[in-house]
């Protein structure tokens, strides 16, 4: 059992495709040799392959026929025809995995043969570091232990749990688009500080490791981020001032109007 003995298969090496693809290899639950990657950019797999050793190919059907567990890691909008010009080599003891935003397991299962086995997941760009955070949810012919490969596979490149389909478009608002939001505020903290005389590069590493230690705190302690902020805010002193500023500017609803159109557009692309 486990995914020792197992070939992975990424169809799609762009942003998401390779960060999965370093993440897996880093962790050494496969060898570089039972790694199968396509794409119709050659320069990415060239990449790949020479910083890697992984095993590469411009035929999508290529990577199915070799692999036993194949990520799909195309977008959305193109997802169904790539289906289309691989299904023939699909057989009923391969389980494919999308991570497409959006893109509802029945869709998908429309598209491959009747029987395949299909696990739609939503990770993140932190994949990258080991950080994403990952939700699966396993299609109708998913046994346990295909669920069980995917955790194993998405816990390498950060945190995996099982959530029911229909919090997956609340869960890309958040978690899949989710960094997106994150890395402004980081960039604008910097500013601040650069504005206060700072230089730029610490400016830039004290903003970022600022919200790491918020995010830390939130994460590993029992507090609520309220309880949280008030352990921060003196009376009369200086983060409040700050705050107030925040709050002037509409900072809370800001970001919940961000995740809810995420999550929002994720439901327009599974039409
Ligand atoms: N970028 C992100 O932060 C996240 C993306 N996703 C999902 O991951 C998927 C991939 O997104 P990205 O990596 O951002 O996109 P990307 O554009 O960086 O990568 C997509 C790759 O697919 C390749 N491709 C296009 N047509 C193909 C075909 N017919 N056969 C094989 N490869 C083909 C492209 O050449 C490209 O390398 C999308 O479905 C997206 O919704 C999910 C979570 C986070
Ligand atoms: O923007 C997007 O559609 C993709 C899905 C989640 C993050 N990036």
């Amino acid at each position: 059992m486990g995914l020792k003995n197992k070939n992975i298969g990424l169809i799609g090496t762009g942003k998401m495709g390779s960060s999965l693809i370093r993440g897996i290899l880093k962790s050494n639950i496969v060898d570089s040799s039972n790694v199968y990657a396509s794409d119709i950019y050659n320069q990415s797999l060239e990449n790949l392959q020479n910083e890697l050793g992984i095993n590469v190919s411009n035929d999508n059907k290529q990577t199915v026929m070799n692999s036993d567990i194949i990520i799909l890691a195309v977008k959305p909008q193109v997802i169904r025809k790539v289906i289309a010009g691989f299904k023939d080599e699909m057989t009923e003891d391969k389980l494919v995995i999308s991570i497409a935003a959006g893109v509802p397991i029945s869709e998908i299962e429309d598209e491959l043969n009747s029987g395949s086995k299909l696990i739609r997941v939503m990770p993140n760009i932190a994949a990258t570091v080991g950080e994403s955070s990952s939700a699966i949810c396993p299609g109708g012919n998913t046994t346990n232990e295909d669920v069980e490969n995917a955790l194993e596979i998405f816990k390498t490149v950060g945190t995996a749990r099982v959530v029911s389909e229909y919090l997956m478009d609340a869960f890309t608002g958040v978690s899949g688009s989710g960094p997106a939001y994150i890395f402004p505020v980081i960039e604008a903290m910097a500013d601040g500080a650069v504005y206060e005389g700072l230089d730029r590069k610490n400016a830039l590493t004290f903003a970022a490791q600022t919200v790491l230690g918020a995010a830390k705190l939130v994460l590993e302690t029992d507090s609520h981020p309220a309880e949280l902020k008030d352990m921060v805010t003196s009376p009369g002193g200086t983060t409040i001032r700050g705050f107030h500023e925040l709050e002037e500017h509409g900072i809370r609803s800001a970001f919940m109007d961000a995740v809810i159109e995420s999550s929002k557009r994720s439901r327009e692309l599974g039409k």
